[in-house]
C-alpha cells in the first residue's frame, strides 16, 4: 500500500472511522474505490463513520459561515470551507481527492462549450441547473471573501502554492480563486451524503441542504443495482454489505436510481450496464409538438404538466406515460373540440394508455418516427464529435466519454425500434393464426 493510503488510514483511525474487511485502493479508470480485504458476509458492517468525523454546516468554522448570507446553499458553504481551510488537519484526505485534471476529464461543467453543446437533452438541462446554482454560490462567496481586483493576483499565487505543495507534499490552503472554488464545489457535488437529523430538519427546510461530507466513506464507487446499504443514527453512518463479497472484489454503494445522463453531469462518469438508463425523445418530439397553430398542443401540455421529459427505456420502448399523453394530444388534432375534451378526460382520469387499436398504432408510428430521428441525431452527433477531435477541441477523455454516451443512445434507440417493430410482426402473426387454424381444420376434416 502506498504512503498516501497509509496516511489516509491513519487519519481515518484518528477520526474514529472503522473499516472492517474493506480498504481503499486505486482502481483503473475510477480513481479510488473500496475493495474487500477478505471474504465479507452479507449483513456485515464494513465501515462506520462517527458523527464527529462528518463535515456538515455545523463543522464549518463560524468565521466562514457567518460571512455568507442565506442565499448560499450548504453545498456552497462546504465548498468555501474546502478552499479556505488552512488548518492542514485533513491533509491526508486532501491527498486522495480527485485532481483538477481528473475532474476536467469527466465533469461536463469543465468541458469546452462546443462539447457541452453536444450533450444529450437531459444532461444539458441538468448542467444548466448546476451552472445556475454554482454561479449563485460563487457570486456570494466571492463577494464575502474577496475583492474582485485581487482575483488575478490570487490566481497566480494559488498556482505558485500548488507547485510548492507538490514539492513538499503538505496541504496548503487552496486559496479562493474561481477555479479552486469550482473544483471544491464539484467535489462536494459528487461526494456528499444526505443527512437529515432532527436539528438539520428544523434548521434547513431544503432537503438539498441536509448534506454531509464523509472523508473515507466518500471513496465508495457507485453501482446501479447493488451496493452496501448506508444508514445513519445519532452515532453516525454505517455501511452494511448487501451480499457476499470475495477478497479483492470492489465493494460499491448505490448513489441512487440515476440514468447515465445524470451520472455524467453530476459525477462525471457513465455505466456500461445501467438498469436505470433511459433516452430522451425531447429533441425529436418537442419540435413536432411545437408545430400546432397557436401552439395549442404546447399550451395544453404545459397546463396539464406534461410538457417535455419524454423518455424511453428498455422496459418501455413505446415511451413513458408522459410520451403517451403528449402523443395522444398530438393525435387529437388542432380543431376537434370533442377529441380535445376526450384527451383532457384521459389526462384527468390518469388513463392507463390503453386506447383503441387505431390510436395505439398511430401512437406507435409517431414513437417510431421519433426513434428514427434520434438515431439520426446520434449518428450526426458522433460525426461532429469526431470532427471536433480533429480540430483539437477538448481532451481525448472528454470526447471519448461523450462518444460513449451517444453510442449508448444509438444502441438503446435501435433496440427500442426493433422491439416495437417485432411486436407488430408478432401481432400480425397472431391475427393470421386463426386463419391458418381454420385452413388446417378444413384440411383435417377432409
Ligand atoms: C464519491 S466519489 C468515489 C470515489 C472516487 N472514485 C475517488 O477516487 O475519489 C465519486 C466519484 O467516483 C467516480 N466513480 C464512482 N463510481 C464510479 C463508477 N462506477 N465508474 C467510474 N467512476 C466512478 C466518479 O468520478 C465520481 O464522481
Amino acid at each position: 500500500m502506498d504512503d498516501t493510503l497509509q496516511d489516509l488510514l491513519r487519519y481515518a483511525a484518528k477520526q474514529g472511522v472503522q473499516l472492517d474487511g474493506i480498504t481503499p485502493r486505486r482502481l483503473p479508470g475510477r480513481g479510488y474505490g473500496m475493495v474487500a480485504t477478505r471474504d465479507v458476509k452479507e449483513g456485515e458492517t464494513v465501515l462506520t463513520v462517527p458523527t464527529r468525523a462528518l463535515r456538515t454546516l455545523a463543522t464549518v468554522p463560524k468565521a466562514i459561515s457567518r460571512k455568507l448570507d442565506r442565499d448560499v446553499t450548504v453545498h456552497g458553504i462546504l465548498a468555501a470551507h474546502l478552499v479556505l481551510d488552512d488548518t492542514g488537519d485533513d491533509a491526508a484526505w486532501d491527498a486522495v481527492l480527485p485532481t483538477p485534471d481528473d475532474l476536467e476529464a469527466g465533469m461536463p461543467l469543465l468541458w469546452p462549450a462546443k462539447l457541452r453543446d453536444l450533450l444529450p437533452t437531459p444532461a444539458k438541462a441538468a448542467l444548466q441547473k448546476q451552472q445556475t446554482k454554482l454561479t449563485a454560490d460563487w457570486v456570494c462567496v466571492k463577494a464575502a471573501f474577496e475583492k474582485e481586483e485581487e482575483e488575478a493576483t490570487k490566481e497566480a499565487k494559488a498556482k505558485k502554492e500548488a507547485k510548492e505543495e507538490a514539492a513538499d507534499g503538505k496541504r496548503k490552503p487552496w486559496g479562493l480563486t474561481k477555479s479552486n472554488y469550482i473544483r471544491a464545489w464539484l467535489l462536494v457535488n459528487s461526494r456528499t451524503f444526505y443527512y437529515t437529523t432532527p436539528r438539520s430538519e428544523a434548521a434547513l427546510p431544503s432537503h438539498d441542504d441536509r448534506i454531509a461530507m464523509q472523508p473515507v466513506a466518500d471513496l465508495f464507487n457507485h453501482a446501479a443495482d447493488r451496493g452496501c446499504k448506508a444508514a445513519y443514527s445519532a452515532q453516525g453512518f454505517s455501511f452494511v454489505a448487501d451480499r457476499v463479497y470475495r477478497e479483492g472484489d470492489e465493494v460499491p454503494i448505490s448513489y441512487g436510481a440515476h440514468a447515465n445522463d445524470a451520472l455524467l453531469v453530476e459525477y462525471g462518469f457513465i455505466l456500461d450496464e445501467n438498469r436505470w438508463d433511459e433516452v430522451s425523445l425531447d429533441a425529436a418530439l418537442l419540435p413536432k409538438l411545437s408545430s400546432s397553430p397557436n401552439d395549442i398542443w404546447r399550451e395544453d401540455l404545459e397546463a396539464a404538466g406534461f410538457w417535455g421529459n419524454y423518455m424511453i427505456d428498455a422496459a418501455t420502448p413505446g415511451g413513458c406515460y408522459r410520451t403517451q399523453v403528449a402523443l395522444r394530444r398530438l393525435l387529437a388534432g388542432t380543431t376537434g373540440a370533442v377529441k380535445r375534451a376526450a384527451w383532457q378526460q384521459f389526462v384527468d382520469g390518469g388513463g392507463d394508455g390503453d386506447g383503441d387499436d387505431d390510436e395505439s398504432e398511430a401512437i406507435q408510428d409517431q414513437v417510431l418516427e421519433c426513434l428514427d430521428e434520434m438515431a439520426e441525431t446520434a449518428h450526426k452527433t458522433l460525426a461532429k464529435i469526431e470532427r471536433l477531435g480533429k480540430a483539437g477541441v477538448g481532451t481525448d477523455s472528454q470526447r471519448n466519454l461523450l462518444t460513449l454516451r451517444w453510442k449508448q443512445i444509438e444502441a438503446m434507440v435501435a433496440q427500442a425500434a426493433k422491439k416495437l417493430r417485432e411486436g407488430d410482426e408478432e401481432e400480425e402473426e397472431e391475427e393470421d393464426e386463426p386463419k391458418r387454424e381454420m385452413k388446417k381444420s378444413k384440411k383435417e376434416t377432409k
